[in-house]
């Protein structure tokens, strides 16, 4: 049966130049409902509302904040997840091998070759490819906006410059297999890429039910170029500096609130439970990619 199709759009995605894509995204997918994310968290409501229509395959047309906004909308229904890619980074598509290209893009959609992968929850709110514990959630948090369409993703080389020269905050992983961990900042994926082509989690698998955490005993400028630079090359530093683990649950504690952020968005503070429902979300990708249906 024919899948019944409507994009979420967002126009602010890309530094708010995504919002001059409108016009040719209309001309590639012709007469299929296009909703426009009207402030953050709209595409989330335009999502509930369209699958309340009977929409079941919703595009989000944006990047990792879009993506997780829609998948939020889907509240645990059969419904399937298209992705045009109209981000600044696009972690997740770059995870998932989309193409670029808007036409290539709704080729792809209309091909239908559809995966199963996990769907990884903070607490009860569901992310598609990462969540951070610590300075990558706080740089989400104090970067001004004007800053970040200004200089993209350079504005947040400055704030964490700014942001090394404070005292480190200490955060507990306890996981549900029974180990304990402490450091100063943790990372969580779902898959293997973060912030680009840095392969942080080079074990990860959208699909193995588990998730793969990377926690900094501390962090310095050294360390995260040394990380930046090994995990570019798909090599994570291995030394006492990062601890690697999987799990397929974990709580994320800390004497003071540390900030959280999911999908490339501020989220909320410490304490956090991650956990990762097996096999939960259909999501289309590229025909080369083998389906786990
Ligand atoms: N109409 C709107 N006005 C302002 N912000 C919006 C609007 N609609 C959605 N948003 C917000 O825009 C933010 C950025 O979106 P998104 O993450 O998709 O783009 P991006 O940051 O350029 O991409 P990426 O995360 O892949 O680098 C999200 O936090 C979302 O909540």
């Amino acid at each position: 049966m024919q899948n019944k199709i409507c994009i979420i759009f967002n126009p602010a995605a890309r530094g708010e130049k995504a919002k001059n894509l409108l016009t040719k995204l209309h001309s590639v997918v012709g007469k299929v409902p296009i909703k426009i994310s009207q402030y953050p968290g709209d595409a989330e409501a335009k999502t509930e509302w369209a699958i309340e229509q009977g929409y079941d395959l919703i595009v989000a047309a944006g990047g990792d904040g879009t993506i997780n906004e829609v998948v939020n909308g889907f509240n645990g229904r059969e419904v399937t997840l298209g992705i045009i890619p109209l981000g600044t980074i696009n972690v997740f598509a770059m995870e998932l091998g989309l193409p670029r290209s808007i036409e290539k893009a709704w080729t792809m959609i209309l091909q239908g070759n559809v995966k199963i992968i996990d769907l990884p929850k903070a607490n009860d709110h569901p992310f598609v490819q990462l969540a951070g514990v610590g300075l990558d959630a706080k740089v989400l948090q104090v970067t001004h906006k004007d800053i970040r369409k200004t200089f993209g993703p350079l504005s947040y080389v400055f704030t964490v410059t700014k942001l090394l020269k404070e005292p480190q905050p200490l955060i507990e992983v306890r996981l549900k297999e029974g180990k304990r961990f402490f450091g100063s900042f943790l990372l969580v994926g779902n898959g293997k890429y973060y912030g680009g082509p840095f392969s942080v989690f080079p074990k990860a698998r959208l699909d193995d039910g588990i998730l793969d955490g990377c926690l900094f005993s501390r962090v310095s400028s050294t360390i995260l170029l040394k990380c930046l630079f090994k995990s570019f090359f798909n090599k994570m530093p291995t030394d006492c500096e990062v601890i690697h683990f999987q799990s397929k649950q974990f709580q994320v504690s800390s004497p003071e609130e540390i900030p959280v952020e999911l999908d490339g968005d501020f989220y909320g503070y410490t304490p956090v439970s991650f956990s990762c429902e097996p096999h939960k979300l259909k999501v289309i990708v590229p025909p080369s990619e083998k389906a786990t249906c």
